[in-house]
């Protein structure tokens, strides 16, 4: 355990004296300073009543006293509530804003995760006049041009200069929630869409999206906004698409809140996960600003306080018996399978869903299904007309389902940022929730030596009895399930 937290020590000194979020307490929104009466009001709405801590400790770092003045590294558990921790203050400071422009910007590495996130902003941002705008891909891209831009109204007859109509095109939101891929549709070829005055990237998720390139969004970003004082030394054209030449995105200069040559207003970052890399390189490509390290606790992996760890060991063979046992234990609550492959997440839903003993509904949620189907079944799930989502791992970091119970990781998880992302559907926003990870005789110290990566590494067995296992095995037997078997 302690060798674990050894090598945890950052090599970024910004990141070796953090905020300890964990010092911070729940707050009312009654005693929170400086709340917007109408955000509390639809805070309210959403049965919000305090506030966590990630959440205390974000707003006193941009409301009060903090004022935004540095970029936020946030690093905090599953299910802590890091959404509503940069909303709120995002939403809260463009309340002032007089003109209609693109102000903020979040993106997110999945479409399900951009459309959650943008449900957050929408239940908040109305209250003071803000628009939430969404780009995913999940209508035409000409639908989602007619939502973000705003057309000036031409009279029928008038010949147009189209120069002047150009000039005319406005944002129609305030704050624009996207997945990497559909943003760079829109910054090489919509019309009217500029990042001119952006003044919040939050980049969600951070760890997946600094993995993959996704057609170099984020220098692409951090170009768009740069000032012209840094842009002066750079020559753009040889790293933006001639596209970009046509683009009215490179900001004015000022001096701000005692930074000199830092455009005005500043781009402000905010970067979060639940398992924020700490790698100098990586976060490198993010250019912070005189970055804060928000995190909780000392250890740099934390499970939720109330998310209970067990293994089952069985043999490999019987895995399936052992799962399907599992599952009738916990009846109709709400519960994630996951598996180490889209094509093993397919052959073990159409498994146990020939087990006539469970009576309940099963489904597959992969990568490999087209997104109309992906959203059908996660909706199913949210109703509660699904009880079990066997899934692989790309799609659901992140993913938010209220009253999932149980998570099961049938096929053991390689690394212990995969166990936190996968456990974290469960025991979220401070409720109680169990992982449950089947593993083999021989799987036992491996996994034992990853649990304690993270700080809580209690992780009893949890048995089934092996009568139970007997009487499901004629029916292994009978069924053609063998070849099923992943
Ligand atoms: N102050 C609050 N009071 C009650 N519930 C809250 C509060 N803030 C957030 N929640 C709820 O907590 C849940 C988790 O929030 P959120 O999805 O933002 O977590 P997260 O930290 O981003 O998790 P992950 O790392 O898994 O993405 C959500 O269902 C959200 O509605």
């Amino acid at each position: 355990m302690e060798e674990a937290k050894k090598k945890s020590v950052p090599v970024l000194p910004w990141m070796r004296s953090p905020v300890d979020v964990s010092l911070f307490e729940d707050c009312p929104l009654d005693h929170l300073p400086c709340l917007d009466p109408r955000l509390k009001v639809a805070l309210q709405n959403m049965g919000i009543s305090s506030l966590f801590p990630v959440q205390v400790a974000v707003w006193q770092e941009t409301i009060g006293p903090g004022l935004f003045e540095r970029d936020l590294c946030i690093n905090s558990p599953t299910g802590s509530g890091k959404t509503l921790s940069y909303a709120l203050p995002i939403v809260q400071t463009l309340s002032n804003r007089a003109v209609r422009c693109l102000r903020a910007l979040v993106v997110l590495p999945t479409r399900d995760l951009a459309l959650q996130v943008k449900d957050v902003f929408a239940a908040i941002a109305p209250a003071v006049g803000l628009s939430v705008g969404l780009a995913v891909g999940q209508s035409s891209i000409a639908d989602e041009i007619s939502e973000l831009i705003k057309r000036p109204k031409l009279e029928a007859g008038i010949c147009y200069d189209p120069e002047d109509v150009l000039q005319e095109l406005q944002s129609a939101v305030d704050i624009l929630v996207a997945t990497p891929g559909r943003l760079m549709d829109h910054i090489n070829a919509t019309r009217g869409f500029t990042l001119e005055h952006l003044c919040y990237l939050v980049v969600d998720e951070t760890d997946r999206l600094l993995r993959e390139a996704y057609q170099a969004w984020l220098p692409t970003v951090l170009q768009l906004t740069r000032s012209d004082n840094e842009n002066r030394f750079s020559d753009a054209s040889t790293f933006l698409p001639s596209a970009f030449g046509s683009l009215k995105t490179i900001r004015r200069c000022g001096v701000e809140r005692g930074f000199k040559d830092k455009p005005y207003p500043r781009l402000v970052k905010m970067v979060l996960s639940a398992t924020l890399t700490q790698d100098p390189n990586k976060l490198a490509q993010l250019d912070l600003h005189h970055p804060l390290f928000l995190t909780t606790g000392e250890t740099r992996y934390k499970l939720p306080e109330r998310l209970e760890s067990y293994k089952l060991i069985c043999e490999s063979k019987l895995k399936p018996l052992y799962l399907v046992a599992l599952l009738q234990s916990l009846g109709e609550e709400k519960c994630i399978v996951f598996t180490s492959s889209v094509e093993s997440t397919h052959r073990l839903c159409t498994l146990l869903n020939h087990f006539g003993e469970l009576r309940i509904k099963i489904k597959e949620y992969s990568g490999l299904q087209r997104q109309s189907v992906r959203s059908k079944t996660l909706k199913a799930f949210r109703e509660g007309k699904i009880q079990v989502l066997v899934s692989s791992d790309a799609m659901t970091r992140g993913m938010d389902v209220e009253g999932v119970n149980n998570v099961v990781n049938y096929d053991k998880p390689a690394y212990i940022k995969t166990y936190i992302h996968r456990a974290g559907r469960t025991a979220r926003a401070g409720q109680l929730g169990r992982c449950f990870t089947l593993l083999h005789k021989d799987e036992v110290k491996r996994f034992k030596k990853l649990l304690q990566k993270a700080d809580n590494d209690s992780c009893p067995i949890h048995s089934i009895p092996s009568s139970l296992i007997e009487s499901l095995r004629p029916v292994y037997k009978s069924g053609n399930f063998l070849a099923l078997t992943p």
